[in-house]
């Protein structure tokens, strides 16, 4: 069965979409086909799907013994399967084969609240030309983006500003003080940074990239010199605006004693600090990756488990957590650093049941 926007489209809410943000939510869909006794989900699961039945039946039995059956052929298949989460109900294949659809669930509200803000006639960064929009559909993968609640969506978008650059034009120099928060709308840009050689570019960035958060986190200079490889267009959002909206809900703060419950639970704790901090005194079986190097030594960490960083502050901690985030990762930053921790793992040493 194949998926096109024309199905899509009889599906609620997404009925309510524009064609491009419909022609967009495809490429993120898989339908898959199930047999007869497929388990879709467990009452009491917490997932990141939304599913909706295009064919054949399925049961779903609660925990108190109610079942109820839904049928892809009929209405029913237009409604998400008990998309409460936790799963209020197990949900089981209960025709000869079924036909189920299955999109990532928050990227959805994110192009949902994004369709409806483009609508306001009030709204100053809609462009009819649907390719104009492509950027928005590639920051909406941002998974940080996703840990943001509908409302902060909103303000983002209201208080990004627009601004033309130039070909070879330097957005961002190595060394600098931070001002902004940028999104690529429009052109490509290049990351370098200053090594004993000269400059080495490190990273290309493109539509919907995101760039110069490190220092707005860290409150450092900038560690990167960004400049355009092409004429294009930024949008940007003040430094102010990005401790507003963009800080808090990315960057998870843990106490020092939740800390410890993450780490017996079997967190990955990774310290950001420098090589020389890391060899002076460390948390026992942290991990050390710098946080200059951490975009190149990601592979290093196991993507399954959560991650707790920490540094000596707090901040180089939060600018890792930001990254971690936006690639999908569950990570935590050390409320008060190492010292904060030091002081929690004297009064309960791992392996103590305080
Ligand atoms: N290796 C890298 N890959 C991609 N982006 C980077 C890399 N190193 C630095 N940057 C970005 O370049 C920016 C320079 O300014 P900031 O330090 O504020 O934030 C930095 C990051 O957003």
């Amino acid at each position: 069965m194949n998926i096109d926007a024309a199905t899509l489209a009889k599906l609620y809410p997404l009925d309510k979409l524009r064609p491009e943000s419909l022609d967009q939510l495809v490429k993120e869909c898989a339908i898959e086909e199930v047999g007869k006794g497929a388990v879709l989900f467990r009452a009491g699961d917490t997932d990141e799907h939304t599913l909706y039945v295009l064919s054949g039946v399925v049961r779903g039995d609660y925990p108190d013994g109610k079942t109820k059956t839904t049928d892809g052929n009929s209405l029913q298949g237009r409604y998400a399967l008990g998309d409460l989460q936790p799963r209020r109900f197990t949900a089981t294949v209960d025709s000869m084969t079924a036909h189920i659809l299955k999109v990532d669930r928050r990227y959805t509200e994110k192009v949902i609240t994004w369709d409806q803000l483009t609508r306001q006639t009030t709204f100053k960064h809609y462009d009819a030309d649907p390719g104009a929009n492509r950027w928005v559909f590639r920051l909406l993968h941002n998974r940080a983006l996703h840990k943001l609640p509908t409302g902060a969506v909103e303000r983002l978008f209201q208080r990004l500003e627009e601004i033309p650059v130039s070909r070879g034009q330097v957005i961002i120099r190595e060394g600098d003080e931070a001002d902004y928060f940028f999104v690529i709308k429009e052109g490509t840009a290049s990351v370098s940074k200053l090594t004993e050689g000269g400059d080495a570019i490190v990273a290309y960035l493109v539509r919907g990239d995101t760039f110069g958060e490190d220092a707005l986190l860290t409150r450092s200079v900038r560690n990167a010199t960004v400049a355009m490889m092409s004429a294009g267009k930024l949008m940007r959002l003040s430094h102010r605006d990005f401790a507003e909206i963009l800080t808090p809900p990315v960057v998870d703060w843990v106490s020092p004693g939740k800390a410890s419950i993450l780490a017996r639970q079997g967190a990955q704790i990774l310290d950001v600090r420098t090589i020389e901090e890391f060899e002076e005194r460390a948390i026992k079986g942290a991990m050390n990756i710098p946080l200059l190097n951490l975009r190149d030594r990601i592979d290093e960490l196991d993507r399954k488990r959560e991650v707790l960083v920490y540094c000596g502050t707090g901040e180089r901690s939060a600018a890792a957590a930001f990254i971690l985030s936006k690639i999908g990762f569950t990570s935590y930053a050390l409320q008060g650093g190492l010292s904060a921790m030091m002081k929690q793992l004297e009064k309960a040493p791992p392996g103590s049941k305080a």
